[in-house]
């Protein structure tokens, strides 16, 4: 099984005046070759900081420890210039937002000329028909690249952010949010596109976070859950859907409206209370605070990954207590 991303005890903490901010908190995790892995979690989990840091640790963002290997290559410790090198052609990013990056001043070809420029490639001929052959793969226009962003709608702006971030094939693709701005058919539309660069090679696998886990049913294989900068599980997309272990996976798993009944109708069950303060946090499991089955242990005890099989791994100390209530 060859790795393309092999994630080990990975510490991002962002500095501040006040102490750290311990966004990625001893994080593990790999992705394999072909593989689309779905990271998920409420705001302020740390999957930004997560798949920015992988692409670049810039201020106040600190890499403290652990490594992260993309084809067995530390990005941690690469100087600047050597990740310049590797951005963009072996680990690209469509960041939230994305769409916003786009300069209203440019035409489209002109933004993509400017960028591939910037990592010493040629915008000639050649390369442009390698572009409207992509353009063409998600069904937009070669005519989108003489005009303005401004006269995109939003659904063809995320399919030309597509098109861009994977123009060098890159190995690893990163997508943070990129269904969140869009309607459910939009949202279908370019989960449906990634899976086809996927399985077309023209990347070989991506991480997909949102904070929205049901959509990950549509692209993810594997999925990890984050809580509070830390992994809480990490399984197979259907294990995690619909066989979770941890308490906090099933309390964000139930709170997915089921698609046979009608949202009004559904009443969720969101999880009462809010995630912790990052900032100086110590020892204990970070969800004890909110966890209906927290004990002695959790308070004073980081969880440590438990593997349940190769493919599934879980952080919390009850889980087996858990299970065994559940199935009374
Ligand atoms: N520049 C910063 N300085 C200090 N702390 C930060 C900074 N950026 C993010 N954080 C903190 O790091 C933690 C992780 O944030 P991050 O944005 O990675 O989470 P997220 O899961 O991506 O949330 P969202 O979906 O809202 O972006 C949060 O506690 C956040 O407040």
């Amino acid at each position: 099984m060859e790795k393309v991303l092999e994630v080990n005890n990975l510490k991002i903490y962002y500095k501040t005046l006040k102490g750290y901010v311990k966004a990625i908190d001893n994080v593990s995790f790999y992705i394999k070759s072909g593989e689309i892995l779905g990271i998920a979690g409420e705001s302020g989990c740390g999957k930004s900081t997560l798949g920015n840091g992988l692409i670049l640790l810039k201020p106040p963002m600190n890499y403290i420890s652990g490594e992260a290997k993309l084809n067995g290559i530390n990005l941690m410790t690469l100087s600047k210039k050597e990740m310049r090198r590797i951005r963009f052609k072996d680990i690209s990013i469509i960041p939230q937002y994305a769409m916003d990056a786009f300069s209203p001043t440019k035409k489209i070809k002109k933004f993509i000329s400017d960028l591939v420029k910037e990592h010493g490639i040629n915008p000639d001929n050649k390369f442009f028909e390698k572009v409207k052959e992509r353009l063409r793969l998600v069904n937009l226009d070669e005519s989108v690249l003489n005009k303005y962003s401004v006269e995109l709608s939003g659904g063809m702006k995320q399919r030309m952010i597509m098109v861009i971030s994977t123009l060098l094939d890159p190995d690893l693709l990163i997508a943070d949010e990129v269904t969140s701005a869009l309607d459910v058919s939009s949202q279908r539309y370019v989960c449906d596109m990634l899976v086809k660069f996927r399985d077309l090679g023209i990347i070989k696998s991506m991480i997909f976070i949102t904070h929205d886990v049901a959509v990950l049913n549509q692209i993810a294989d594997r999925i990890m859950i984050m809580y509070a900068g830390q992994v809480a599980e990490i399984g197979d997309t259907e294990t995690i859907l619909h066989n979770p272990k941890h308490p906090y996976t099933q309390a964000l798993v139930n709170s997915i409206p089921k698609s046979n009944i009608r949202y009004k109708e559904k009443k969720l069950t969101s999880i009462e209370g809010t995630p912790p303060n990052l900032l100086n946090i110590g020892e204990g499991c970070r969800f004890r605070f909110r966890c209906p089955y927290a004990t002695e242990i959790c308070k004073t005890k980081t969880p440590k990954i438990e593997e349940l099989s190769s493919d599934h791994q879980i952080a919390c100390w009850n889980w087996k207590k858990i299970e065994g209530e559940n199935n009374e």
